[in-house]
């Protein structure tokens, strides 16, 4: 078992390179199942364990990868199984994502319950309704979920909620459906549109990704393609929320500077200064000069929920009186008790949680609940006086590439120990 360990205290300085984006990732490659021609070369996919065990679960159905560093070659020409029963298939959220795609191939899916992060209720309510108006018959027994359609037809869908994952597998059902497809309260994340424009370069017909209406034109068959992932937003916001944290001054590369504005605007208010170049960001940080914020984490373009909890490290030690109201996720605060147990001062109650900034935090030994806790953890141990060893990691390897390595980049004394 491994365990990370940090010594807090260091200011951060340098620059750091942003990979591909997790969550348009593990829907990329997917997606690149439905292709019945051609191979899809897919570049800038990131180093981490839900892509590696979607990797594991493409191979069990069937599909073929070659892999050079990050860039992935997809070959799914041979006729795949439509039924993902793995143990990999339960240890990710985005595995539902096959049955959008494999629905949209072949009519026909089976695929077990997803897991993911422990962060609140996911149900799969709006992802069965889309497949459902499409003309597909979908049962949840037995711990799997299955979908099947004659033919898949194209409709009107109105979500009942803004949702990332119904957009996108609905999204790649419709595109393999016959006629048009028009989904109306769809997210508008990143990796959104970074999905459809992939199935646009394999041919698809998909309009409107990034607004929140998205139009499909079915058509018979998709054919490989060259594509790179987009930066990973959250990456990018974890680091600069760290440097702000930490202090110093550091480059953010390789994002998209537009992604980020929820964050940068945040930051800014708290007193950081944020630097905007072409594909970076210059993030520079005198953490006793930090001052409170409010957030409201809300779908794209508002604050990303996924970005919260590390923000909640740096609103801990920002002068005054933080609030953060967490509207996506209801159990998205269970990191704030390990926080506590560093010295932070936090109230949560239901949906809301309440930070008076404390000058330090002390280093302690605490768990990552959940992915981006972990992350959340990482930048508490950076900030905070002392040893903090933190347990539970594997969290944090689902989404957050080389995090030692990069922080240990940065001057940043972390490092990983066996236990
Ligand atoms: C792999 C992936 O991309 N994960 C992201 C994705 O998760 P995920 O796709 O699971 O999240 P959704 O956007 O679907 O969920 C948003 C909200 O809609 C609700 N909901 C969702 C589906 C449904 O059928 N019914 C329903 O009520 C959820 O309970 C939640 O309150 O978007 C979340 C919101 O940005 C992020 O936190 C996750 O990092
Ligand atoms: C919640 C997250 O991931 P998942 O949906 O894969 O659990 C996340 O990336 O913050």
């Amino acid at each position: 078992m491994e365990k990370l360990v940090i010594h807090g205290g260091a200011k951060l300085y340098g620059e750091v390179e942003i990979s591909g984006a997790k969550n348009a990732a593990v829907a990329i490659l997917p997606a690149a199942l439905m292709v019945s021609k051609g191979k899809s070369v897919i570049e800038n996919i990131p180093a981490i364990d839900d892509v590696h065990c979607l990797e594991r679960i493409i191979e069990s159905i069937g599909g073929k990868i070659e892999k050079n560093g990050s860039t992935y070659s997809i070959d799914a020409t041979d006729e795949l199984k439509v039924v993902a029963d793995t143990e990999d298939v339960r240890k990710m959220r985005a595995s539902y994502y096959l049955v959008g795609a494999l629905l949209g191939r072949y009519k026909s899916a089976k695929v077990e319950l997803p897991g993911g992060c422990a962060i609140g209720v996911r149900p799969m309510d709006q992802h069965i309704k889309g497949f459902e108006a499409l003309g597909a018959k979908v049962t949840m027994e037995h711990g799997s979920i299955t979908a099947k359609a004659d033919k898949l037809i194209g409709a009107n869908i109105f979500f009942d909620v803004v949702s990332v994952g119904s957009t996108i597998n609905v999204m790649l059902a419709a595109t393999l459906a016959e006629g048009q497809t028009v989904l109306e309260n769809v997210a508008r994340e990143p990796h959104v549109v970074d999905v459809a424009n992939f199935l646009n370069t394999m041919g698809a017909d998909i309009k409107g990704a990034g607004t929140d209406v998205i139009r499909i034109n079915g058509v018979k068959e998709l054919h490989g393609c060259n594509y790179s992932v987009i930066p990973d937003q959250i990456e990018a916001g974890t680091y600069m929320i760290a440097t702000a944290a930490c202090g110093g001054r550091v480059t953010i590369k390789n994002i998209i500077p537009k992604h980020m504005e929820s964050i940068s605007a945040k930051l800014e208010e708290m007193g950081v200064q944020v630097e905007e170049l072409d594909d970076s960001l210059i993030i520079t940080s005198e953490p006793s000069q930090l001052k409170a914020v409010n957030i409201k984490t809300l779908p794209y373009p508002g604050f990303p929920t996924d970005v919260q909890q590390p923000m909640s490290v740096l609103m801990s030690i920002a002068k005054g009186r933080s609030i953060i109201n967490e509207s996506i996720w209801e159990s998205r605060f269970k990191h704030m008790d390990e926080l506590k147990k560093m010295g932070a001062s936090v109230l949560v109650e239901g949906r809301t949680a309440i930070l008076e900034g404390v000058p330090k935090l002390s280093g302690a030994t605490v768990r990552a609940t959940d992915l981006r806790a972990g992350a959340a953890m990482v930048i508490a141990g950076l900030i905070a006086e002392g040893k903090t060893e933190i347990y539970d990691i594997e969290h944090i390897y689902r989404g957050y590439p080389d995090i030692e390595d990069k922080f240990k980049n940065l001057g940043a004394d972390i490092r990983i120990e066996q236990y």
